[in-house]
Formats: C-alpha cells, sequence, structure tokens
C-alpha cells in the first residue's frame, strides 16, 4: 500500500524569551525558553515524484496564494535526510523570518507528510527528532520544533523535544504585527548578542499567559533588539495597559487583551491568532494498492 500525496499542518511558534543551548551534537542543541504555539502555521502538500522540488506560497490577505520561492533548503535536507524524491509545496499566511517559526512548522509538517506518504513508520516523537536536528543544523531557529510539536502556551526548562517541556492552553485571542523580518543566523552567529540573551533570560518560569507576557517583555528590554518601530508600538501598547512584546526574532510585536487590535491596527496589517490547541496533523492522506 502506497500513498500518492499526502496534506499535513503544523502550526508557528512566537518566542517570547529564548537562551541558545549549543553543543557539538544536533540532538542535544536547541534552546530553553517560553513562547505560543500559533493557530497559524504551514500547510505542506507532498507528492511521490522522481524529481524533488520545493514551490513555497504565502496567501495575502483574501487568502490568495502567491509563490514566493521556487526552493527551501531545510526542506531539501529532509528530502536528503529520507533519501526520497518528492514534490513539495509550502503554504503560510504569517511572513518567514518575522519569528513565527514559519521554517520549524514547514519542516516538521513536511516531516510528517513525508512520514506518511512514504510510510516510514516514525512516531510523533521521532518525526519531532528529525526537524529538530535539521533545524538547528541549518540554525534557521532553535527552539521552535521543539515547540511546535504539541500546542498550548510553552514553556521549555531544557532544550530540544525531548526536553523538560510545559503546555498550558489559553483561549484568548493573540495580536501580532511585523515590520520587517530579523535573520536568525545573523542574530545567532554573534557572541556580544549571546551574553546579551544570557543575562536578560528570567529566573522565574512564568505558570500562565499573563505571567508570560510580563516575563517576555522584561526579556526584550535585555536583548537590545529592540528597534524605534517595535519601541512605539511597545510604548503606545503600555500607554493603554495592554500586555505587549517583541516577537523574537522578528521585528514585530505581539500582545494580548481586548484593545490589543484596536491599538496594534494603528502601526499596520495586525494578524489575530490564538493558542494551538495541539501540534502538526495530518490533514489529507490518500492510499493506493
Ligand atoms: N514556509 C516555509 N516553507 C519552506 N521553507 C521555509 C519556510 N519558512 C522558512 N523556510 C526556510 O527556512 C529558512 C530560514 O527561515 P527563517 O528562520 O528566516 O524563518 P522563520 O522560521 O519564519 O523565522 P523565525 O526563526 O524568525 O521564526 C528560509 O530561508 C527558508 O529557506
Ligand atoms: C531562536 C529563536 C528565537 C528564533 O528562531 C527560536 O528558535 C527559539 O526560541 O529558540
Amino acid at each position: 500500500m502506497g500513498s500518492s500525496h499526502v496534506v499535513a499542518f503544523c502550526p508557528g511558534q512566537i518566542s517570547g524569551y529564548f537562551l541558545p543551548v549549543i553543543s557539538e551534537n544536533p540532538d542535544e542543541s536547541g534552546s530553553c525558553g517560553a513562547g505560543l504555539v500559533i493557530s497559524e502555521g504551514v500547510k505542506v502538500t507532498a507528492s511521490r515524484n522522481p524529481v524533488s522540488s520545493v514551490d513555497v506560497y504565502q496567501t495575502d490577505r483574501t487568502g490568495m496564494p502567491n509563490k514566493i520561492a521556487e526552493s527551501s533548503n531545510i526542506i531539501m535536507n529532509l528530502l536528503d535526510a529520507l533519501d526520497v524524491s518528492a514534490s513539495i509545496t509550502t503554504c503560510c499566511h504569517l511572513p518567514i523570518g518575522c519569528g513565527y517559526g514559519m521554517s520549524a512548522a514547514a519542516l516538521l509538517g513536511a516531516t510528517h507528510a513525508l512520514n506518511r506518504l512514504f510510510q516510514f513508520g516514525m512516531n510523533e516523537h521521532e518525526c519531532a527528532r528529525l526537524a529538530h536536528r535539521l533545524e538547528v543544523m541549518e540554525r534557521s531557529g532553535l527552539g521552535d520544533v521543539s515547540g511546535c510539536q504539541g500546542g498550548g502556551f510553552v514553556v521549555r526548562v531544557t532544550p530540544g523535544p525531548d526536553g523538560e517541556i510545559y503546555r498550558t492552553m489559553d483561549t484568548r485571542s493573540i495580536f501580532a504585527i511585523t515590520i520587517s523580518p530579523i535573520k536568525t543566523s545573523s542574530v545567532l552567529s554573534s557572541p556580544e548578542q549571546i551574553e546579551k540573551f544570557k543575562r536578560a533570560y528570567p529566573t522565574t518560569i512564568p505558570k500562565t499567559l499573563d505571567e508570560f507576557m510580563t516575563v517576555a517583555r522584561k526579556f526584550a528590554e535585555g536583548t537590545g533588539l529592540i528597534t524605534e518601530d517595535v519601541r512605539n508600538i511597545l510604548l503606545k501598547c503600555d500607554a493603554h495597559g495592554i500586555p505587549a512584546s517583541m516577537t523574537m526574532l522578528g521585528n514585530g510585536v505581539f500582545a494580548t487583551g481586548r484593545d490589543a487590535e484596536k491599538i496594534l491596527s494603528g502601526f499596520g496589517n495586525v494578524y489575530r491568532l490564538s493558542l494551538s490547541p495541539g501540534g502538526p496533523r495530518i490533514l489529507h492522506g490518500e492510499y493506493l494498492s
């Protein structure tokens, strides 16, 4: 029995605070920290094909998909690691490189889709371990696969998908706005910046979404990454008593609370999000005998 095409979805993650943990072994590398696994993510379609290809789509405000790239290193690395060839399309609404964990969602979604398509029989943990290894090796992220392998507001006390991870659900809306991307790999390769992350890393573990927002903001202030644009948005949120912080790593803001959408919309296009109740899932798998 084989499958001709499979569609999988994986949620993204907004990191609020994090601390890189890098060792020679990618399985032991990643980050500790906390974030929000979000309702928006990446839909991946995988089809058997003798020649591998990856097309990356992003939907606009009307839901219309537009092709934004005809390659993806991380997905090609995944196909190599699994030693298969396939046509892959990924589709997301949120922007790439802006702190929404779209690379991790694409990788973990593609891992699940290929696992089903080629019937490798990997369980969820094995899929997460493989995606995490590839994400860390490429430095496209550190803790996002660990986060988005499940749902909720997530605290990662130790690194990696098998680390000590706590998840809590909260049904409140989360609003986010992006000014511009930040290149994750260039921030992570700066020793001075890593020192700042270490100094800013919280000593307390947030237990609720409200505590998370406070801790994340304190961390963001300590990173030195807040730009003038982000500062202006944060000041406006502060003036209205709206819990808000900076998206890690993207030049943008996420916020909670009744008036957050109205305040953020003064600065551009606002994404209305919620916490995802779970991690990756297969949406469609077609079987042929
Ligand atoms: N939706 C996607 N589909 C396929 N490949 C992707 C996707 N998103 C990211 N990638 C690949 O991962 C690489 C690194 O992405 P990057 O880390 O900048 O994005 P991100 O994960 O959205 O950002 P962040 O780490 O700030 O959350 C990109 O150059 C691209 O090749
Ligand atoms: C490094 C990072 C902030 C952005 O990709 C995220 O992967 C994380 O929380 O480790």
